[in-house]
């Protein structure tokens, strides 16, 4: 093997493992030789740099080819973000004027009231040459490890840059005089707000009062705002703890075009001088990831002296709590804040410099967590608006979510509306945007099952029934090709996810930010609005939300066939390929972006009309967190959820403990109960899972209705009656064992449902999605409860409780009417022949038809295990191959 043989695997391994196919990777590596970027190219356009004049092309192979190249080239396409330089990156010091002169980067840099060209020439000069020395000396007293508190020429350097500062403040926090029109001039001049919202005031009066505060406000509402204000009101300095870079780059790209200057800090930032500019104060807002603020302690000391810090902000701090999602250990070691930066520490601190933490989505025990996580103050002020968003739509579909038949379903209408008609396919890809034929008349929303989603469900059943089988469910012979797809095991998705604390989104070739230009007028939007629930959306940029890495490909791939310009993000891709999808997708010439958490939390584009979340969320905070990016200009926007409801659930491979592990399953279960709920508003769902009460008209139920109810008493009064006597029940409602102790009554599920199926002909064919529904709804009554210890996201060992128990000896009085949930829907739908299924059903039902199909599947699955063992012995790459052919040999001799 020579070196270009390593380089080339080298080269094929890192695309498998950014989730392209092994042919593709290899093809491209025949086409482009051994180069990662050109490869990527490759693959992701049909081009390379080499073969396409060095310009950059993001998209996937698009259909779109003869105006590819005009219209969906990003403009900046060949130019990168020009490099950082100490001389570029100056705090505006005032708005802009159009005299000032302009680098490279169309920065201008002018003093307060300077109008003159010599003048901003000159100051800028002045402040260079304070902040390179004062760079150098922060490098060299960083190296020495001390706090130059007493060392006059860095103080000295520092408060002439930071006189620089103060110019461009209105005002010191000190001084507190007529707050609230500073801050609308401010608000004005950088923004083009007219006003604060009424939480956003309640904060900053928190931080002018020295208070700790967390922010409890939906997604979108402007919480960034909070901690934004207070680095124009003073000469300090805002730091920011953000947990995404994708975000921390979104930030300050914004803040940079409302004349802000910013910069990030982190794994992503490629600049070092930038962190040493950010210790010795020149932006006036730093974001930093958790890991690296607690690397900064030292130097942040410092900086609170000289010119001082006006805030610690850290935004997205669910991350904080082990009961909230996204999880982020180095977040909860942020308690080291209050530590270092209080009175006591500070010798030039009268107070503790205020934390300000803020999330969209903590529930009631997340934020007990944070502030006692965070050693917050026990005066903190918690300013808690409505999460409620009432432009929001959402509504839940059934989907297999797994093959391209699920995706010419489900994104048909999506499909057309991007579509632009006469399209061509590129690379002779057959444009199925317009098949008319793809299955239109069974499709509709909802609850509807296709004659391959029965099929799904009962291999479902299978899987659930045979658990001898279960063993076998990575070793796929032919026969079990199709689950191949659908099942997402361990093995298969552990190399797949993008992990939240491993996620290393983003980089950009650089990470600062200047002020540039005065704020660009934006209308303030009223809150008030009322929204046409059942109105047509208006054009603009849709996200889905995959759980895998392979599927923001195979999807966003599928679409770009379709006519769609469409791309994927996730962590693993080339980190250029991310930068161009984030910048195309905010300047609106990307139609829609195929994504994992990566290109979640925090991103703020105004006119995004649809959030499709393809397959299951892991809770509903997330689910929530992800859906908030949708029509963050107030107008009306959708949030489907497209999930396999005749599965249940399963967790996605992480790192947990026990109790971690049990708190995901809590939370999973959440998001399987809010999707398998018919009867209540999901809107209202959504707020009450974050401890929220009110009424509104918002989703899908409130548009068609909750199902009828029925009366299930029979099938309540069978359940209940089998419970009792598999749990041997006696009439005082004790379970005892032959030796008359006390036993815990334990029944499966499935066991109690072949009893049922036994034990009545009326019922042998109610399927086991109907049976789930109604112990969940059993459950919900207070009939019977989960026996396991552990938590599971559907019942699983229902257990019989005394209410259960008096409602059983009561029988012949009462009725039992309920609304079917979602799966029971599923499992009783009649728009497909239904004979097959219900055979299969009843063949299920009967002990002999089943042990006779158990033991034909697990023959079946013998063969083929038979048969991979045959190819192995006679394939030498593989270990059995070649200890066949040396035992051959030997025997041979
Ligand atoms: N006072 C205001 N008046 C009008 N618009 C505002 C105001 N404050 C913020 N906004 C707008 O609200 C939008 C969302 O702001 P921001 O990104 O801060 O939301 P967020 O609450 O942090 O959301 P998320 O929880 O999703 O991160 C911004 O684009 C901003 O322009
Ligand atoms: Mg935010």
């Amino acid at each position: 093997m020579d070196g270009n043989d390593v380089a080339t695997d080298y080269i094929v391994a890192k695309l498998i493992d950014m989730g392209f196919e092994f042919a593709k990777a290899t093809e491209a590596i025949e086409v482009v030789g051994p180069s990662l970027d050109d490869a990527v190219e490759f693959i992701l356009n049909g081009s390379c740099k080499s073969n396409n004049n060095g310009r950059a092309y993001h998209f996937l192979s698009c259909s779109t080819s003869q105006n590819f190249d005009e219209e969906y080239v990003p403009s900046h396409a060949s130019k990168r973000m020009k490099q950082s330089n100490i001389t570029d990156h100056l705090p505006p010091l005032c708005g802009t004027d159009k005299n000032a002169p302009h680098n490279a980067s169309g920065v201008s840099f002018c003093g307060t009231g300077g109008t003159g060209r010599s003048k901003c020439r000159k100051l800028d000069q002045q402040t260079i040459s304070n902040v390179c020395a004062a760079s150098e000396l922060y490098s060299a007293s960083e190296s020495a490890q001390q706090v130059p508190e007493n060392d006059v020429n860095v103080t000295e350097l520092v408060s002439r840059g930071n006189r620089r500062l103060q110019s461009h403040s209105l005002f010191d926090q000190e001084v507190e005089l007529d707050w609230e029109q500073n801050i609308g001039d401010i608000l004005k001049k950088h923004f083009g707000f007219f006003s604060l919202k009424g939480f956003q005031k309640k904060a900053l009066e928190a931080w002018l009062a020295n208070r700790d505060c967390l922010v409890l406000a939906a997604t979108g509402s402007g919480k960034s705002l909070c901690f934004q204000i207070p680095a124009l009101l003073t000469s300090k300095i805002v730091i920011v703890i953000s947990p995404l870079i994708s975000l921390m780059h979104d930030q300050c790209l914004k803040l940079a075009k409302h004349g802000v200057s910013a910069c990030f800090l982190g794994s992503g930032q490629p600049d070092s001088t930038v962190e040493y500019k950010a210790m010795c104060g020149m932006y006036k807002i730093v974001y930093v990831c958790p890991e690296t603020i607690l690397r900064l302690i030292e130097p942040l000391r410092r900086l609170a002296v000289n010119p001082g810090i006006a805030l610690f902000a850290i935004d997205e701090v669910h991350c904080v709590s082990k009961w909230g999602h996204d999880f982020r250990p180095d977040y909860r070691r942020l308690c080291m804040l209050r530590e270092n930066f209080n009175s006591c520490n500070l010798k030039s601190q009268q107070f503790d410099i205020p934390l300000m933490a803020l999330t969209a989505t903590a529930t009631i025990p997340v934020r007990k967590d944070i502030i006692e996580s965070l050693h917050m103050s026990k005066e903190t002020e918690i300013i808690l608006t409505s999460f409620f968003r009432p432009n929001l739509r959402f509504s839940v579909k059934h989907s297999r979510t797994s093959s391209v038949s699920s995706y010419a379903k489900d994104f048909k209408d999506l499909i057309r509306n991007y579509m632009v008609p006469k399209m061509t396919s590129r690379k002779g890809h057959k444009n199925i945007a317009y098949e008319e034929n793809d299955d239109s008349e069974n499709y509709s929303p909802g609850y509807d099952m296709s004659a391959e989603d029965k099929s799904s469900l009962l291999d479902s059943e299978e899987d659930e029934d045979d658990t001898i089988c279960d063993n076998y469910k990575v070793n796929l012979t032919e026969d079990s090709s199709s689950l191949k797809e659908n099942q997402l095991t361990v093995e298969y998705l552990e190399d797949e996810l993008d992990i939240p604390y491993v996620v290393d989104d983003l980089d950009v070739s650089c990470g600062e930010f200047p002020g540039t230009s005065a704020a660009e007028n934006l209308k303030t939007r009223g809150t008030s609005e009322l929204y046409d629930i059942q109105g047509s959306l208006e054009e603009g940029p849709t996200i889905i939300y995959v759980p895998t890495r392979k599927e923001t490909l195979k999807i966003a791939e599928y679409l770009c066939r379709s006519g769609v310009r469409a791309a994927a993000y996730h962590a693993k891709l080339a980190k250029t390929h991310l930068r161009h999808v984030h910048d195309e997708f905010h300047q609106g010439s990307l139609q829609v972006v195929v994504a994992t958490i990566a290109f979640g939390m925090g991103i703020d584009k105004s006119n995004v009309r649809r959030i499709i979340h393809y397959g299951w969320p892991q809770s509903l905070e997330a689910y929530y967190q992800e859906a908030g990016r949708a029509g963050r200009d107030g107008k009306l926007a959708d949030c489907m959820l497209y999930a396999n409801l005749s599965r249940i659930p399963t967790l996605l491979p992480s790192q947990r403990s026990d109790e971690q592990t049990k708190q995901a399953y809590k939370m999973l279960s959440d998001c399987f109960r809010y999707a398998m709920n018919t009867t209540t508003c999901r809107a209202k769902k959504l707020v009450g899972y974050f401890g929220e009460e009110f009424s509104h008209d918002g989703c899908d139920i409130c548009v068609a209705g909750p199902p009828k109810t029925q009366n299930m008493k029979s099938e309540a009064v069978i359940f209940l009656g089998v419970l009792k006597a598999q749990s041997g029940h006696t009439s005082d409602g004790y379970v005892y064992d032959t030796g008359n102790k006390m036993l815990k009554g334990r029944s499966n599920l499935r066991v109690v449902i072949s009893r049922i199926r036994e034990q009545s002909h009326k019922f042998a064919t109610v399927d086991r999605l109907w049976w789930q529904g109604l112990a969940r709804i059993l459950e919900n009554m207070g009939y019977i409860r989960e026996g396991d210890d552990m938590v599971h996201v559907s019942i699983r060992f229902p257990e019989l409780t005394e209410l259960g128990l008096r409602f059983l000896h009561s029988e012949s009085e009462k009725d039992f009417f309920a609304h079917p949930e979602a799966d029971m829907l599923l499992a009783t739908k009649e728009d497909q022949p239904y004979s097959t299924f219900s055979e299969w059903g009843r063949g299920w039902a009967d002990p002999e038809i089943r042990r006779q199909r158990l033991q034909g599947k697990i023959h079946r699955r013998r063969k083929g295990r038979k048969r991979s063992q045959k190819y192995n012995e006679h394939n030498p790459s593989t270990v059995r191959g070649r200890l066949a052919a040396k035992l051959s040999k030997r025997t041979k001799q």
